[in-house]
């Protein structure tokens, strides 16, 4: 199915220099975004997560293929590692940037104090950024995304220098947006912030290698109960998802995960014999999805594939 809002790429290759010897950083990238999505894009370092959501936010155009905007604002905003703040504190950053907008004066300071109260920052908003902590200048930073109304949000790496609880602050504040309808493109290299969202597109060397659900990534043939997954190549092609669209081109493997059925006999069981796309990128499943495939090998029948350490619990309880 085609719908018009997506945003598609369709067969695109991108340079970052304009030498003629340049190497691609996407290669060829086949993907369909709908609107409301979240997406954890996931690669090791230099794949090309962070060229990808530069892309996507017109910072770097370089590139051959068909680009359908779709959903996509003018403005996208971008939440990085670090970022740049225009004012002193978080109410004047948010006030300079709803100005540069050209939103309405009058307008403004309700949208900023909004904004700052949705991260739990209403009580710091006039601390001067540099007293607060990564995880609260990250929070600055959603807030700025909150007030800019913006369809579609890009997480590039915006957790990687913080502490857990930080870490939770910002995927919670960016999580409450999503349930709101804010499309999200998640880019990082925690895979248990995998688990919050229903995609994960997988990236090595500027190739889509996976593109399916958590589950698919980090069980792999785990889930040949109810599907295919491991019948195919890994490399080269696109693992894709049924539920996306017709224009995927090259995909051959199909997450299949959403039917899988464990404990029936019919699991490969032996973690050496097929890693799992989580692993064939370098990463290791989180803690709890190794426990489940332990189990797994063990022999013990789960009834569904657990992501979290709660999941799991409910899966061992016989209730998952
Ligand atoms: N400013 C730049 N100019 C030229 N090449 C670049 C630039 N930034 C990145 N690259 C190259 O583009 C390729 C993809 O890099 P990119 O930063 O997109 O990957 P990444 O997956 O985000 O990596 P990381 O996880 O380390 O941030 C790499 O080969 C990198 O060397």
């Amino acid at each position: 199915m085609t719908l018009r809002n997506d945003i598609v790429l369709t067969n695109i290759t991108l340079y970052r220099s304009q030498s003629e010897d340049a190497v691609p950083v996407l290669k060829h990238m086949h993907l369909r975004i709908a609107e409301g999505e979240w997406i954890s894009v996931v690669g090791p370092n230099g794949s090309g997560k962070s060229s990808f959501a530069q892309f996507i936010a017109g910072v770097i155009d370089r590139a051959s293929g068909e680009f359908h905007r779709g959903f996509l604002p003018e403005i996208i905003p971008y939440v990085m590692q670090q970022n740049v703040f225009f004012g002193e504190t978080p109410w004047e950053d948010i006030v300079f940037q709803l100005e540069m907008r050209s939103e309405e004066p009058l307008a403004i300071p309700a949208i900023a104090e909004q904004a700052l109260a949705a991260v739990g920052l209403g009580t710091l908003m006039h601390q001067p950024l540099a007293q607060l902590s990564g995880g609260q200048k990250q929070l600055a930073a959603i807030a700025g995304c909150i007030a800019a109304k913006a369809p579609l949000l890009l997480f590039d790496e915006a957790t990687s220098m913080l502490d857990s609880s930080s870490r939770k602050l910002v995927l919670e504040a960016a999580l409450a947006l999503h349930h709101q309808g804010t499309s999200v493109i998640w880019l990082t290299h925690h895979m248990e912030e995998l688990v919050v969202g229903g995609r994960v597109v997988g990236l090595e060397q500027g190739n889509v290698i996976f593109d399916g659900t958590p589950a698919s990534f980090f069980y792999g043939d785990y889930l040949q109960g109810g599907g295919v997954l491991g019948s195919g190549s890994f490399g080269g092609s696109s693992l894709h998802d049924d539920s996306q669209d017709d224009t995927l081109g090259g995909g051959s493997l199909h997450d299949v995960s959403q039917n899988c059925t464990l404990g029936d006999g019919s699991l490969d069981g032996d973690p050496q014999a097929s890693l799992s796309p989580c692993e064939l990128l370098g990463f290791s499943p989180p803690y709890p999805v190794q426990v489940a495939r332990e189990l797994i090998r063990q022999g013990v029948p789960l009834p569904s594939l657990p992501l979290t350490s709660a999941q799991l619990a409910e899966a061992v309880a016989g209730d998952g």
